[in-house]
């Protein structure tokens, strides 16, 4: 700080006045808060929502004036995900950790009923990672990458018309969740009436569905800049890493044969407002909502569902210790419950087993004595046919004596007989 003060005295009033010539005192602060982010440097997280080719990767290059690494998505993916890195970027001597999302596949399926799931699961996990590292006991926020999303830049179809059912569901699945930006993607294919027209339907729409995007902060007067970007809402973008000459002076732009599309140039499109946005003026503003609105939201949701309050049924406030005691007490009558559940179950299934058993046995019994009676008439049967048999043996033998002996007889006549006539 400088601490030069100019005395000047007032000869009329007889009044020192001092005007200072330099910082002096705690006029200092945000200086030291400066430094502090130079040396830790900044990071900024994007997420890019759009269908397939609809310029995603251009506008991400064109913002930041380098050619990521290119990765071209095909349009035959099943399911919607997310491709995400992250660069570390250095502009004099601001360094920024730049982690940029983008979707794959958005938008190519038949069904797309579930497309904005993968959307939606991804920002829950950053803000659930972020609470995790929050709850631990050992935190390092110094090296933890917070990854928790502060702008979802929506790409909308230069269609002319309307915004598609897609966008809408998506949109209104992820606006607690995430600052929306809402964007015509290549606005270099609408004319200049259309694109007034449709920007004031999309803006009628999403009113209308009672989607919320971003808000810019409204200071007590609002400055004529914030106006102006709200009436640009939603941001005509056109994105190209194309130098093109326009008259003496080289230009980033899109050439065409009836002329050249400025990119940077406001009167061609809202590249420029949308840069000044994200990157001057709003960045921080950006990050603030993400931290006190979406996570917040987030966190508190979770807390609430894992049994955290502030107040107790009695609407007196309720301590940390007051909390645990009670969900511990609360877990274990609820394990003893379970028990109890458990052992009655166990129980029953043993008393249905043993009537299964019970009935399984009287059953062979009754099985048992049936084919015993069976098997005794059988041998009352068989012994009543061999008593008959026997008899009928006895019978025969008798027979066939008596039959010899008639025989004999009749042989020692026969001879009696023949000697008689000799
Ligand atoms: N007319 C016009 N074409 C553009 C614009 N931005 C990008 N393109 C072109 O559109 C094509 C796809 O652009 P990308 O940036 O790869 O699109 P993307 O959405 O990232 O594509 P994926 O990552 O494959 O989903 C390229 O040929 C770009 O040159 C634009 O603003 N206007």
């Amino acid at each position: 700080c400088i601490k030069r003060i100019r005395n000047v005295s007032q000869k009329e009033e007889n009044i020192r006045c001092l005007t200072l010539l330099g910082h002096f005192g705690f006029e200092c602060l945000p200086y030291q808060l400066v430094n502090r982010s130079i040396q830790q440097g900044f990071s900024f997280n994007v997420l890019c929502v759009g269908e397939t080719g609809i310029g995603k990767s251009t506008l991400i290059d064109t913002l930041f004036n380098i050619n990521f690494k290119e990765h071209k998505s095909s349009h035959f993916y099943s399911n919607v995900g997310l491709r995400v890195q992250t660069y570390k970027l250095q502009e004099s001597n601001v360094q920024l950790k730049l982690t940029v999302a983008e979707t794959v596949g958005y938008g190519d399926q038949v069904n797309k009923e579930a497309s904005y799931q993968p959307i939606v699961d991804y920002l829950d996990a950053q803000f659930e990672a972020y609470l995790q590292e929050e709850l631990k006991i050992k935190r390092s926020y110094f090296e933890y990458h917070d990854s928790r999303i502060h702008v979802c830049l929506y790409f909308i179809s230069p269609t002319g018309h309307s915004l598609k059912s897609l966008d809408l569901l998506t949109m209104k699945k992820i606006d607690r969740k995430v600052n929306i930006v809402p964007l015509i993607a290549k606005a270099d294919t609408v004319s200049k009436n259309d694109l007034q027209k449709f920007k004031s339907n999309i803006m009628s729409e999403l009113a209308g569905n009672g989607i919320q995007i971003y808000q810019f902060p409204e200071d007590e007067e609002p400055t004529a800049q914030m106006t102006s970007l709200k009436e640009h809402l939603p941001f005509a973008v056109v994105g190209s890493m194309d130098e093109v000459k326009v008259g003496k002076r080289m230009v980033r732009g899109r050439q065409y044969p009836w002329g050249v599309l400025q990119v940077e140039n406001e009167n061609h499109c809202d590249f420029v407002r949308l840069r000044d946005m994200l990157l001057c003026t709003n960045m921080e503003d950006l990050k603030e909502q993400t931290h006190t609105q979406h996570y917040e939201r987030y966190r508190c949701h979770r807390l609430q569902k894992m049994g955290f309050t502030d107040v107790g049924p009695d609407n007196q406030p309720i301590s940390f210790q007051e909390i645990y005691e009670a969900k511990r007490q609360e877990l274990y009558e609820q394990c003893q419950r379970e028990e109890e559940q458990l052992k009655q179950k166990f129980m029953q299934r043993v008393k249905e087993k043993e009537t299964e058993f019970k009935e399984a046995e009287k059953e062979l019994q009754d099985k048992f004595e049936h084919l015993k009676k069976v098997q005794q008439e059988e041998t009352m049967k068989l012994e009543e046919e061999r008593k008959q048999l026997e008899a009928e043996i006895i019978d025969f033998y008798k027979m066939k004596a008596a039959s010899e002996s008639l025989q004999a007889q009749t042989c020692t006549n026969t001879k009696k007989d023949k000697e008689r006539k000799k």
